[in-house]
């Protein structure tokens, strides 16, 4: 490990505190505190509106909230997202698939913070490119468009790309939605292998059913963060029924 790579790891990949975001009279998250030690896949869980959208963009810096901070690996969102540190997956309908631009164009956009002004590729970004794309299962696919694959294969598209980029931090906003079974236990064999590689993945979901066997723990949340720990501590029958109204063991698509 370099030096500056043993000077991230002395923080927790995630620090939030205290952190009170309002949007006009909406208060989306009201002292929120988590935080995800590095190499964990922490489950973000909340029902529709609990603020787990609003938890994603406070922490890549996209808002900066009213009360409480952000640490990533010690730093700022701002300072972590200009070195690279955080990939972000983002919900199918945030991207515009018609763009015409291929599966590795789209991982080498990773690479942009890497290369000089002229975004010139070099032979070190064409071979972590090629890296990401093998490590999520994309070399075969490395020249269609992005709009040509499967809602599973853009989703780890993405996460090329944030690999490609160098980031430590993943945040992915419910990868499984719109993914069929195959693509799903296809993306979370991805995610396990990152996380043995040492990176820190917050995975937003209301994949219930699939959360003991993707996450380490997780975070419930409802404007703050209500229960941490594992699976099985956080996702008891009563917290189902008191956060989404259902009964009985964790089930798929409750939200
Ligand atoms: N741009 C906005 N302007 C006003 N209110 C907003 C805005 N974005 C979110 N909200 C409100 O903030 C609260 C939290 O929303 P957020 O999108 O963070 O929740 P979520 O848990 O991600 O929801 P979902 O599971 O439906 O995606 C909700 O009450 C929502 O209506």
């Amino acid at each position: 490990m370099s030096q500056e790579g043993a000077e991230l790891d002395r923080e927790p990949a995630v620090r939030v505190e205290g952190v009170g975001v309002g949007y006009g009279d909406v208060l989306a998250l009201d002292g929120v505190d988590l935080a995800i030690a590095q190499g964990r896949v922490c489950g973000l869980v909340g029902a529709n509106g609990s603020g787990k959208s609003t938890l994603f963009k406070t922490v890549t810096g996209m808002i900066t909230p009213a009360r409480g901070r952000v640490l990533v690996h010690g730093l700022t969102p701002t300072a972590a997202r200009k070195r690279g540190l955080i990939g972000y997956v983002p919900q199918s309908e945030q991207v515009d698939w018609a763009f015409p631009v291929r599966v590795a164009d789209v991982v080498m956009m990773g690479r942009y913070g890497h290369m000089g002004i002229t975004r010139r590729p070099r032979a070190a970004d064409r071979a972590a490119v090629a890296d990401a794309l093998e490590r999520t299962h994309l070399s075969d696919l490395a020249d269609r468009q992005i709009g040509a694959l499967s809602g599973g294969q853009r989703k780890r598209a993405f996460v090329a790309r944030g690999i490609a980029q160098g980031a430590r931090v993943f945040l992915l906003d419910e990868p499984f939605a719109g993914v069929d079974k195959r693509s799903e236990a296809t993306i979370v064999e991805v995610l396990r292998a990152m996380r043995d590689a040492g990176h820190t993945l917050v995975v937003s979901t209301h994949d219930l059913a699939g959360v003991p066997e993707l996450c380490d723990e997780v975070a419930l949340l409802q404007r703050r963060v209500v229960a941490h720990g594992s699976p099985e501590e956080v996702l008891t029958p009563q917290r189902l029924l008191e956060t989404f109204g259902i009964e009985g063991r964790p089930v798929r698509e409750v939200a």
